[in-house]
């Protein structure tokens, strides 16, 4: 196991960040491409291994039958619908977490369809045989209250179905701004996509004028760790250019969640300027449903502000890389903080302390990250720093650039 032991002795963050592409975006353009616009250029791609495993998988689909999309959720759900319509039939599996992932609504859905998908270890997770075929498409009914993953795999193939696609859902659907993600990646590229209320209709369509270049935007998950950094620090002055001043990515709404830590945005040029600003009231709650991939940004920073406060709509993190809520619950108790957990929730509830501890990370970047701003506070060291690949492989470059002090042991 390899450690990191992170401080920060000026406490001043000050610099200029270029932040790797959405990873969202990169994936659901890398499928849309390989679906109907092989000619499209894509610019600003993600370097994310996430990103990289998506394309990998896109490349070598034709010749090799057994394929493995390790711990990318997004690569495993949106290439398991994109197999289904294409003939030909393979075995995809994932790491021992994927395993551990559920896929039943997505496969059931495909199923639905006309495809034929087979579970060859445990009902209802990977790996899977999927023997692909032209699927006719029509109205579909779906559980959205595990992941919107199913959902936008299942909008991404709509277009090719020679029915199209009606799909409704009933009950509380989680991340519904990665659908309207979905939705709007696939109108930049032409398609008539429309979201209303709990359903989705996509009409039948592939002989579209598609542009021939897309641009990614910045992931503002990663930007995010920057608005936790500048909470904490004595002072901050960062600049993270590219980005669009109104973002459909649905962590773009982190400036928000941060302003009572003191923390602003300005939109300037293209990019976004991050700096100090008067704290507003703290909130006795904060829903997350939205926006869980900014629970482990939000928390530890939370945490070490020695905020009381309750964290909901958490449900979805404890089927992502790690049970996100026993992770953060574990690691903040190091510093002594006090916190109650649920099914769906964690409630802060004081007592954080700075002191060097060694944080877990539970083979999840984001554990990584969010931590890392703790150092701002008092040196600390993250284990398996390597896990940021995931989704930001320049995570710790980047932390040298805002003054952080690394070193490897
Ligand atoms: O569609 C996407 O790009 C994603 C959707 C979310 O997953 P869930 O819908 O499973 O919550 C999010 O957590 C994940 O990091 C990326
Ligand atoms: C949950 C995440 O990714 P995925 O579900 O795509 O593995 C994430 O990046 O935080």
């Amino acid at each position: 196991m390899t450690k990191l032991r992170l401080s920060h002795p000026s406490g001043i963050v000050r610099g200029r960040i270029q932040l790797p592409g959405s990873k969202s975006e990169s994936n659901r353009f890398l499928i849309l491409k390989a679906l109907y616009a092989p000619e499209m250029q894509l610019s600003g791609l993600s370097d994310s291994k996430d990103s990289e495993i998506l394309q990998q998988l896109l490349a070598s689909y034709p010749n090799q039958k057994e394929l493995n999309a390790g711990d990318a959720g997004t690569a495993m759900r949106f290439f398991t619908a994109f197999l289904a319509t294409q003939k030909g039939e393979w075995i995809l599996d994932g790491s021992e977490r994927m395993r551990e992932r559920p896929i039943a609504p997505l496969v059931k859905a495909l199923s639905d369809l006309g495809a034929e998908i087979e579970y060859l270890e445990k009902q209802g997770f990977p790996p899977l045989k999927i023997k692909g075929r032209k699927l006719k498409g029509g109205l579909l009914h779906i559980d959205a209250s595990l992941s919107s993953q199913y959902l936008s795999a299942l909008m991404m193939i709509a277009p090719s179905l020679e029915q199209g696609l009606e799909m409704r859902w009933a009950g509380q659907p989680v991340s519904m701004p990665y659908i309207y993600l979905t939705a709007n990646c696939m109108r930049r590229m032409g398609f008539k996509v429309f979201v209303l209320g709990n359903e989705v209709r996509i009409p039948a369509q592939t002989e579209l004028d598609f542009p021939k270049q897309m641009t990614v935007e910045p992931d503002w998950s990663a930007a995010s760790y920057w608005l936790a950094m500048a909470a904490l620090a004595q002072e901050a002055e960062i600049y993270l250019p590219g980005f669009r001043q109104f973002s459909m990515q649905g962590d773009s709404i982190v400036a928000q969640l941060m302003a009572p830590l003191g923390v602003d945005q300005t939109f300037i040029g293209s990019g976004i300027r991050i700096h100090k600003a008067e704290a507003l009231p703290i909130p006795t709650q904060i829903n997350l449903l939205d926006t869980p991939d900014l629970s482990q940004t939000l928390i530890p920073a939370y945490a070490a502000k020695g905020h009381s406060v309750q964290f909901t709509g958490l449900q979805t993190l404890r089927i992502k890389e790690t049970d996100r809520i026993a992770a953060l619950q574990k690691e903040l108790q190091k510093f002594g903080q006090q916190s109650e957990v649920g099914k769906d929730f964690l409630h802060l509830k004081g007592g954080f302390q700075t002191s060097l501890q060694s944080i877990a990370t539970y083979g999840d970047h984001r554990m990584a990250m969010g931590f890392a701003a703790l150092a701002l506070l008092h040196p600390i060291e993250i284990e398996n720093p390597e896990v940021v690949g995931k989704s930001y492989p320049a995570f710790w470059e980047h932390c040298k650039v805002l003054g952080f002090e690394l070193e490897e042991f």
